[in-house]
């Protein structure tokens, strides 16, 4: 008999595939730092009817070991963690997973880097809006970001030009912005905007 939290998959079963019966959704939300992605992944999370991961970028620079590095391994390190997470929201969603991406594309290659990892038809990407004045109140309120730092990414994190769909949480809350992605989901266009990107930019 199981445990709790064991399955009873057998040999047999797993080898016709039965362990993956799904395609893995990944909701990839873009935004600045402290536009409330985080916020509206959690509340994501809450109002999805099925099982979602949140997986955010900051979990995975938090993983790493607290040794300090010298100024030159820096700019590899930080490469090399980006890229492993967007293997492992790929690794994720090949798996039959849904999930939450929590990112800042503020660097071209990182949304090349996906464009070229993520099945684009399984990808809704959110622009996650939010005003110069508020996001300068928000880093002045949180105290752990340094201020002017999601100003100085506003135009670049955007500059691809194309989402799926767009939140502002200037004035919406986290909730707002999660409801209206959720009942989004069932009616989303084709082409997506992954697939057009991936037409664009990656010939
Ligand atoms: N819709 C909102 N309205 C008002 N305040 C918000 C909203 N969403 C988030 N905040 C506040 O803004 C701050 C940043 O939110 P959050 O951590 O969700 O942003 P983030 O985009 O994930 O930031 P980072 O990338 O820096 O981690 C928090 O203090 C949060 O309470």
């Amino acid at each position: 008999m199981p445990g709790v939290g064991e399955s009873a998959l057998g040999r047999a079963e797993f080898e016709a595939g039965s362990a993956v019966h799904q395609r893995g959704q990944i909701i990839f939300l873009n935004g600045t730092s402290s536009s409330g992605k985080s916020s509206i992944a959690k509340e994501l999370l809450r109002v999805l009817d099925e099982p979602y991961f949140h997986l955010p970028v900051d979990a995975f620079h938090a993983m790493r070991s607290r040794r300090e590095l010298a100024p030159d391994q820096l700019p590899d390190v930080l490469r090399r963690t980006w890229m492993g997470f967007h293997r492992a929201v790929a690794g994720m969603a090949a798996g039959g997973n849904h999930v939450v991406v929590d990112h800042v594309l503020s660097e071209q290659w990182r949304l090349l880097d996906c464009l070229g990892l993520f099945p684009p038809e399984d990808v809704v990407l959110v622009g996650v809006r939010c005003s110069r004045q508020e996001l300068e109140r928000r880093e002045r309120l949180r105290g752990d970001r340094p201020i002017g730092l999601a100003a100085r990414q506003l135009a670049q994190v955007h500059a691809h030009g194309l989402y799926d769909i767009e939140c502002d949480t200037t004035t919406a809350s986290a909730a707002k912005c999660a409801r209206r992605i959720r009942d989004f989901l069932p009616q989303r266009p084709a082409p997506t905007a992954f697939e057009r990107l991936r037409a664009q930019l990656l010939p």
